[in-house]
């Protein structure tokens, strides 16, 4: 079954839509964007988390000692290195780790390579390094090497296209942001429709 995770949240009303839905992880912002949460706002929010869902904590070019910080202070269980770290990077991290990787072409696929960490295949960040509402070319992730193992499909995700998205692409795990947003802010509605539209969409693959 795919998995979903809603990113970017920082409102209680939001995270309990999500898990209410039946969303498998949830993602806070730690790296500046107008999504930012502080360490306070992720431990609120974490308190209505059950175990069952992972909550993921994104950074971008962050410190190994300020993500250990947060790591003690809030119950995460994933971070998400979002920026230009490199594999050694987060080896030295130490952490159960998602790695994202912003898609122009097939040699930015094949970068996924040098990780150990699961891929997440973003588009390309427009005013922060994630979270652009943007898809790119979903064609470059249908090679035999990267439907071999897990990865997550992120990037201009939504209600209406997520069912095409792992229809094609058949990831592990979609990721989303932007799409469940209205006027910027994120919409318990969308937030059920995405998850909605995952989950019916498989009900149909595996039927
Ligand atoms: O969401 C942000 O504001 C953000 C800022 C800086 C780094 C990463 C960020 N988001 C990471 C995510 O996991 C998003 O869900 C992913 O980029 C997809 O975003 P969207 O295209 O908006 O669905």
């Amino acid at each position: 079954m795919t998995k979903v995770k809603i990113c970017g949240l920082s409102e209680v009303r939001h995270v309990k839509a999500a898990v209410e839905a039946g969303a498998d992880a949830i993602g806070f912002v730690f790296a500046p964007s107008r999504r930012q949460v502080t360490i306070e706002q992720a431990k609120e929010l974490a308190a209505y988390i059950p175990e069952s869902v992972l909550k993921v904590g994104v950074f971008v070019n962050e410190t190994a000692a300020e993500i250990h910080k947060i790591f003690e202070a809030v119950p995460l269980d994933v971070v998400q290195f979002h920026g230009d770290e490199t594999p050694e990077f987060i080896q030295q991290v130490g952490l159960p780790s998602i790695k994202a990787f912003s898609i122009r072409n097939i040699d930015d696929v094949q970068a996924a390579s040098d990780y150990k960490a699961t891929p997440l295949f973003d588009a390309p960040g427009i005013e922060y390094q994630g979270g652009s509402g943007q898809t790119f070319n979903w064609n470059l992730l249908m090679g035999e090497d990267i439907q071999k193992q897990p990865f997550i499909l992120a990037g201009g995700l939504d209600t209406h296209n997520v069912a095409e998205a792992i229809e094609r692409v058949k990831p592990t795990m979609v990721d989303v942001s932007s799409g469940v947003e209205i006027e910027k802010r994120k919409d318990e509605e969308l937030i059920r429709a995405f998850v909605r539209a995952v989950k019916s969409k498989d009900e149909e693959r595996y039927a």
